[in-house]
């Protein structure tokens, strides 16, 4: 926050949160203020009941802040009008609205110069269903869950207060942070249908940003740093910017009349020529626009800074038969920093129309006639895209609501505004000026939406892109967060592409498994692969995709991948001078195990194991990329692959030998082993900052290092003897000797806590010795033996202690597991 932010002082309670949704509610934004009214800091405010009186004095508040300015040394003109059409012209008058905000003390400052209308902040969907218009609502019935809620008003860029300054010249920012959690029950929350989803929408935000510009007009941009409440987002960063502007419930027969005058000047208002798009002007509009500037995945694009061997990923080798390895490597696959890739999404949403009593209309939802009506002479590609989405959410919304489409927006034709230049190929839901429909293609902006088996997910912003399909992080109509991966099968032939349908197979078969990321919805966009897909055949073997083919896969949304993690956590302990972290290890191993074992009971193997491929979900680590390990036959125990695949610095042996003749002339297949030998590789990373063969840079060096069964991977010194005992089960490179999962999982490395066990009183030792060696029995006596295999390894004994000292150790630990045999046998016959 820099000083002049510092200056502000928070703006506390609930009230200040209350102020952006009834602001929207209303057209006008005096009159959505009277909501602010139970804070401490607002001077002015209306009884936090508020009760009809207040809503007619607030509206008239509203209206009167419309009026033309009569602020002295400044130059009237004609042309004031408001950029974004409902948010009017704002004189210093004093309006009520205007008077809280200003009288606020956060908002002193802010006061003296414009007064800003507050606006909802949130996404819209086409189709997103309102609340009815009922006489039980309280217009302003947007209540705070939680007691406080902090307000952080900050001013940015804002030019020097200056009461005489030109309207229309400048725009200020200010930023709001916020914490709270609230929810809205009122009409004018038109956007949420459920409580709960505004509430969780609005429980996340953390930082607003309205900019001011000096028309009073107020342009909400809210950057969204999720508390993760309810566990929906860790982080999200997302600016909003959004214009609601919602009409009045004629419902509320008792406050119809004395209203309708109101929003008869208001329609005047709106219609007033050079207002901007978004307005509509009996109906109600929404306008929304998400400026997602940070995919939290940044995780997902850190690691690749250490962009060298780690990050070549192979893809695609040489085949059976042939006897050159044509190696080709993808390397460097830097995936994008997520803050690069900002989205912008912008749109239109109607309301219900003041007529339409209809309780069950859908925001967006609107007729034809409304839709021609709501914008007018855009006049920057900023209101040609809401126009275009406006023109979309009316055709969702169309199904909500037919009978509500209907209904006449008003008699005054002067309303009507012709729509906006139709963007080329976008605008396919438009209605010509006769009224008639013309084919509606799609009935969403694909700008600013993805559409999955019906359902619509806004775009947040995009995460990061693998060779065939790019990945989005989206929000849904519940204002969940999800990742979109989005795989293009135009012009690919019909086995391939059922190569990519097969990772849907797996995550639909791994559904409800809880280390592994969870596949939400999908949709093959051709529908005979898709129809192959469910039915489980394969039958077309000929063919290229030849529509726009895609597949959208929903799925659960990771916060950060163990390869971003690794990086942070590495960077930490070298600033602390520290080594290893081995309960920060075994925690995020023991996952990275469970989830490995998953797949691996399922007979699936991913063959594409590395710490990018495990995300972390509220705390537990998923495993995500089933990509490569589609290839496979799932009922196989060995896989005899086409072709090699997988990313170098993880790659088995067998993964670059694949379909090779090993010595005695068998075949050289991958399976389980091939996976354990990756996770090696990782533990190696967490241990040393870098994988094992990290030092060969080239690919062909790699290639041959990994390849060689004689070459002794190097393992730096290390304090806990279990920790390299483990690595090196897992990266031995005879893949018959290499651990399995169950062994790993109860490998003494994760269970530490034994020796650490409160001391058993004298009685219990005996017994609590046995429990233990019950236990660990298998596990030591495994250890044992393969210990007797072949020659041990002089530094794994010389890490432990000296040859002499451990053949006495041995010998003691021999006598007493012999007396042990005796006492427990002992016992046993006096039982
Ligand atoms: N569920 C998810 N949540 C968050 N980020 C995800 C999710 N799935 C994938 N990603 C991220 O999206 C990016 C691309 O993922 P994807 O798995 O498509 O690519 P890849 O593995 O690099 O390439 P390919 O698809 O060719 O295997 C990666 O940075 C990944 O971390």
């Amino acid at each position: 926050m820099d000083s002049e932010e510092a200056d502000l002082p928070p703006f506390r309670s609930s009230t200040s949160t209350r102020s952006l949704v009834p602001a929207t509610a209303l057209a006008s934004p005096a009159a959505a203020l009277p909501s602010l009214s139970s804070s401490g800091t607002s001077a002015a405010s209306a009884p936090s009941s508020h009760s009809q009186a207040g809503l007619l004095r607030d509206v008239q508040a509203a209206f009167k802040r419309h009026r033309r300015l009569e602020h002295p040394g400044v130059k009237q003109s004609n042309d004031i009008r408001p950029r974004r059409a409902v948010a009017p012209t704002g004189s210093l008058a004093p309006g009520a609205g205007a008077r809280r905000f200003r009288d606020s003390p956060a908002l002193g400052r802010l006061g003296k110069k414009k007064i800003p209308d507050a606006e909802t902040v949130m996404p819209s969907f086409p189709g997103m269903e309102t609340k009815s218009f009922d006489e039980s609502f309280n217009p302003f019935d947007v209540r705070m869950d939680q007691a406080s809620c902090d307000i952080d008003w900050k001013e940015k860029d804002l030019p020097p207060v200056n009461d005489t300054e030109p309207l229309g010249s400048s725009s200020r920012k200010v930023q709001v942070s916020m914490q709270g959690n609230i929810t809205s029950q009122g009409p004018y929350a038109h956007v949420a249908t459920e409580p709960g989803n505004l509430s969780s929408y609005f429980s996340s935000l953390a930082l607003t940003e309205i900019e001011f510009d000096s028309c009073s007009q107020v342009e909400g941009s809210t950057v969204i740093n999720q508390d993760l409440q309810r566990q929906k987002l860790l982080t999200v960063e997302s600016d909003v910017i959004s214009k609601s502007y919602v009409n009045m419930p004629t419902t509320l027969s008792q406050r119809t009349a004395a209203v309708q005058d109101k929003v008869h000047q208001l329609r005047n208002f709106l219609n007033q020529p050079s207002t901007q798009s978004s307005v509509a002007g009996l109906s109600c509009v929404t306008t929304t626009s998400v400026h997602s500037s940070a995919a939290p995945m940044s995780s997902s694009t850190t690691c690749y800074s250490h962009l060298n061997q780690e990050d070549q990923r192979l893809v695609t080798v040489k085949t059976l038969g042939d006897p050159s390895p044509r190696l080709v490597k993808q390397e460097n696959m830097m995936k994008l920093p997520t803050t690069s890739v900002m989205t912008t999404s912008e749109m239109v949403v109607d309301e219900p129309a003041l007529a339409s009593h209809n309780s069950s209309s859908y925001v967006g939802d609107k007729s034809e006639d409304k839709k021609v009506n709501v914008c007018k002479e855009p006049s920057s590609m900023k209101e040609e895209r809401a126009l275009k989405y406006d023109v979309a959410a009316q055709a969702t919304a169309g199904v909500a609501s037919s009978e509500q489409s209907k209904v006449p927006l008003s008699g005054d034709s002067s309303l009507i505004k012709k729509p906006g230049p139709a963007l080329p190929g976008k605008d396919e839901n438009a209605t010509n000026r006769t009224g008639t429909s013309v084919p509606r293609k799609r009935n969403y902006d694909p700008d600013l939406f993805f559409k999955v088996n019906g359902k619509l997910y806004q775009k947040l912003g995009k995460i990061g892109s693998g060779g065939s399909s790019e990945v989005h992080k989206v929000i849904s109509s519940d204002c969940t967060i999800y990742a979109l991966k989005k795989i293009k099968l135009k012009g690919r032939d019909y086995a391939t592409a059922y190569g990519f349908c097969q990772e849907i197979e797996y995550l639909n078969k791994l559904k409800g498994k809880n280390n592994i990321i969870q596949l939400i919805d999908y949709e093959v966009t051709d529908k005979t692969l898709q129809n192959e897909v469910r039915s489980g055949s394969m039958n077309i073997k000929d063919g290229r995709v030849k529509e726009d083919g895609f597949i959208y896969m929903v799925l659960e949304y990771g916060e950060i991948d163990l390869a971003l993690m690794l990086s942070q956590k590495w960077k930490e302990m070298e600033s602390l001078g520290q080594m290893i972290d081995e309960n920060w290890l075994r925690f995020y191993w023991q996952q990275i195990l469970q989830a490995v074992r998953t797949i691996h009971e399922e007979r699936i193997v991913h063959s594409d194991l590395k710490p990018a491929n495990f995300l972390l979900v509220k705390g537990s680590l998923k495993l995500i990329d089933f990509g490569i390990a589609k290839a496979i036959m799932s009922d196989t125990t060995n896989i005899q692959r086409e072709s090699q695949v997988g990313t170098l610095s993880y790659m088995s042996p067998e993964a670059f030998m694949c379909n090779e003749q090993d010595a005695n002339g068998n075949v050289i297949k991958c399976g389980r082993p091939s996976d354990i030998w990756s996770l090696g590789c990782i533990l190696y990373q967490m241990v040393y900052g870098r994988t094992p063969f990290s030092e060969y840079k080239t690919f062909w060096s790699k290639f041959k290092v990994i390849t060689d069964p004689n070459h002794e991977i190097v393992y730096g010194p290390i304090s806990n003897p279990w920790l390299l005992n483990i690595m090196k089960k897992c990266l031995a490179w005879d893949r018959n000797k290499r651990w399995r999962i169950p062994q790993l999982l109860s490998h003494p490395f994760l269970a530490p806590l034994q020796s650490y066990a409160a001391p058993p009183s004298h009685e219990e030792e005996g017994c609590t010795l046995l429990v233990h060696l019950m236990s660990d029995a298998s596990t030591f006596s495994t250890l044992l033996k393969e210990s007797m295999e072949g020659p041990l390894s002089v530094s794994e004994v010389e890490s432990l202690a000296s040859q002499d000292g451990l053949c006495s150790l041995l010998s003691e630990v021999s006598r007493l597991c012999l007396e042990l045999r005796g006492r427990v046998r002992e016992s046993r016959r006096q039982q």
